[in-house]
């Protein structure tokens, strides 16, 4: 995916995003990090066609976003976004269910094969003991994965996340990170998520853009991009850094 020189302003007023210009490389995985309010969520909003620029152009294989069909689009891209709510009534089959919509028409609709993706979302996302189960009853990682399983049923190339470990404790946002890994290095997917942990996106991407105030300051592999100087510059936060041959790099805040 490309992303050429974008502009977003969501109220007129300021550029919420100031001229960002970006790859999405496939098969990769790829972290948006940066301050609160920098346009992380706003970024992964116009990757995913939830808003349209003032200006700039993404395209995907060579196509402009603007030309795709909606559910031409939605079997290229799936995003779960950052707080969703849980509709009533609904078991984890049914709403997993909604994201065959893109591959039926009225007309046509191939029950064997939303059957067969069905089944391998709830696999992969491990819900296959709760798929008549009440969204209701569910925890809160169990919820996220939930979204996911939707998403993954939707069998697009590219799965987008926005900050997937909120609200999660530490044993959850490592079950979701490994089943993001999962789904890169067995099933190909291409990804690219929101983090607020650094210390998660040191770990589990490929690629890592640092944002602030609308803009991308730097990207590259995480031990380029992630530095003592760029998160003071960046975060106002000062740290250490180190490397461990089990944890590889990490970095501890020490103060503000
Ligand atoms: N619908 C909207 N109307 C007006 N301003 C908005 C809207 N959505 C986002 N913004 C503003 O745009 C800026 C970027 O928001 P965005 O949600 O992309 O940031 P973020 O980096 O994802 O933040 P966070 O880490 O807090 O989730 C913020 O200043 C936010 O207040």
């Amino acid at each position: 995916m490309e992303i050429q020189d974008i502009i977003v302003s969501h109220d007129n007023t300021r550029n919420h995003l100031d001229g960002v210009t970006t790859a999405i490389q496939k098969g990769k995985i790829t972290t948006i990090i940066g301050p609160n309010g920098c346009g992380k969520s706003t970024l992964l909003s116009v990757m995913s066609r939830n808003n349209m620029p003032k200006s700039g152009h993404v395209s995907l294989e060579s196509k402009d976003l603007v030309h795709y069909k909606s559910k031409e689009f939605a079997k290229k891209l799936a995003i779960v976004y950052q707080q969703n709510e849980i509709p009533k009534d609904l078991t984890v089959e049914k709403l997993v269910s909604f994201g065959r919509l893109p591959h039926n028409t009225m007309l046509k609709r191939n029950q064997e094969e939303d059957a067969k993706a069905i089944d391998w979302a709830l696999a992969c996302t491990n819900l296959l003991g709760k798929r008549g189960t009440d969204l209701e009853a569910l925890s809160g990682g169990e919820r996220q994965r939930v979204w996911i399983a939707m998403a993954l049923a939707q069998q697009s190339e590219i799965l987008c996340l926005d900050e997937p470990t909120t609200y999660l404790d530490i044993y959850y946002q490592i079950e979701l990170l490994e089943l993001v890994k999962t789904l890169n290095e067995e099933h190909g997917l291409t990804i690219v998520m929101v983090l607020h942990d650094i210390n998660q996106a040191i770990r589990y991407s490929d690629h890592i853009i640092l944002m602030n105030a609308g803009q991308i300051v730097t990207e590259g592999v995480p031990r380029d991009v992630i530095t003592k100087a760029v998160i003071k510059e960046v975060y106002g936060v000062e740290t250490i850094f180190n490397e461990d041959e089990q944890l590889g790099l990490y970095m501890v805040p020490l103060g503000i």
